[in-house]
């Protein structure tokens, strides 16, 4: 649904996305997730065409999103939150919009609910909370129930509830076979919102895949009651041992189902045994540092 390749973007001689490339499929949440001012909204904006690129490109439905007949019904976004009139109501601003996408005005009543706002529908956005625009937001890349959503930072400015009412929603549109794409620089708001995870970090990919296999422990750590004994044992069985904190030994590559049974076959007793788990922050920074 979203095809991106070799996307690049200069600011006079910097570099601030370079050569960007993915695609994106239908039925899947993706999180593109990087620090602040690490080329994220940058790479939004190009692939709406708000942003020109200065190298490579972006199809959405096969096609640039400024060259589709409707691109609003194909491709949801929330880039910025505040671009909205303040003295204007919300029914009125999403009123105006599905005029421009040629949706029915009963469709307004129908997002305002969908985003909670059915009260509020009626004040000037100028009142709103950021949480509130955030929502409001929402609505109006609903508006033409579009297959593809594009948020940029949709947490902004919702509180937990609201951060989980997200994570259904954009859950839902991908049961549903919509393709979501959603920007953060904070971890733990897309972790279990996503399945896969696109890093960025200096305008460049530095990690794609999974969020699984991105987050899937890369070997064993454990505890024995004699340490000494049992690391000769594990590379005896020619596995590397490393050592770490004085007792635990940990055993690269190698899972734990492995390494119990080795300490089992050989009448080892073990304290503590389990998936050495790369926390998704450490992986992150590792991640956004190499860049
Ligand atoms: N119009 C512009 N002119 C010059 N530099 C820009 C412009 N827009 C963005 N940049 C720079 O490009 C880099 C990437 O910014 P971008 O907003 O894409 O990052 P981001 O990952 O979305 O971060 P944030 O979460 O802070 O929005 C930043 O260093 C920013 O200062």
């Amino acid at each position: 649904m979203i095809t991106v390749s070799g996307l690049t973007k200069k600011y006079g001689d910097r570099t601030v996305v370079d050569q960007v490339s993915f695609e994106l499929e239908p039925g899947t949440v993706t999180g593109f997730l990087g620090p602040n001012g690490a080329g994220k909204s940058t790479t939004m904006r190009m692939i709406t065409g708000l942003v020109p690129a200065s190298a490579g490109h972006a199809l959405v439905a096969g096609r640039p999103y400024t060259e589709l007949p409707n691109p609003g019904a194909v491709m949801g976004t929330l880039l910025d939150a505040a671009g909205v009139h303040p003295g204007r109501t919300g029914r009125t601003h999403l009123r105006l919009l599905a005029a421009t996408l040629g949706v029915p005005d009963r469709r307004v009543d129908e997002v305002l609910e969908m985003v909670d706002l059915t009260g509020a529908g009626g004040r000037r956005i100028g009142g709103y909370s950021l949480g509130m625009r955030q929502r409001l937001g929402i609505a109006a890349a609903l508006l033409a129930d579009p297959p593809v959503l594009m948020f940029d930072e949709p947490a902004n400015g919702l509180d937990p509830e609201g951060i989980r009412w997200m994570r259904d929603l954009l859950r839902g549109h991908a049961a549903r076979g919509g393709t979501v794409l959603l920007s953060s620089h904070l971890l733990g708001e897309v972790e279990h919102t996503v399945d896969r995870l696109l890093v960025i970090g200096s305008g460049r990919i530095v990690a794609d895949g999974p969020i699984r296999e991105l987050l899937a422990g890369s070997g064993t750590e454990v505890r024995a009651l004699d340490p000494a004994s049992f690391a000769a044992a594990l590379t005896e069985a020619g596995l590397e041992v490393q050592h770490r904190d004085g007792d635990v030994l940990v055993v690269p590559g190698v899972d734990p189902e492995h390494v119990g049974a080795l300490a089992a076959a050989g009448g080892h007793a073990l304290i503590d045994l389990r998936r050495s788990g790369r926390g998704l922050e450490e992986l992150f920074f590792q991640l956004t540092e190499a860049s």
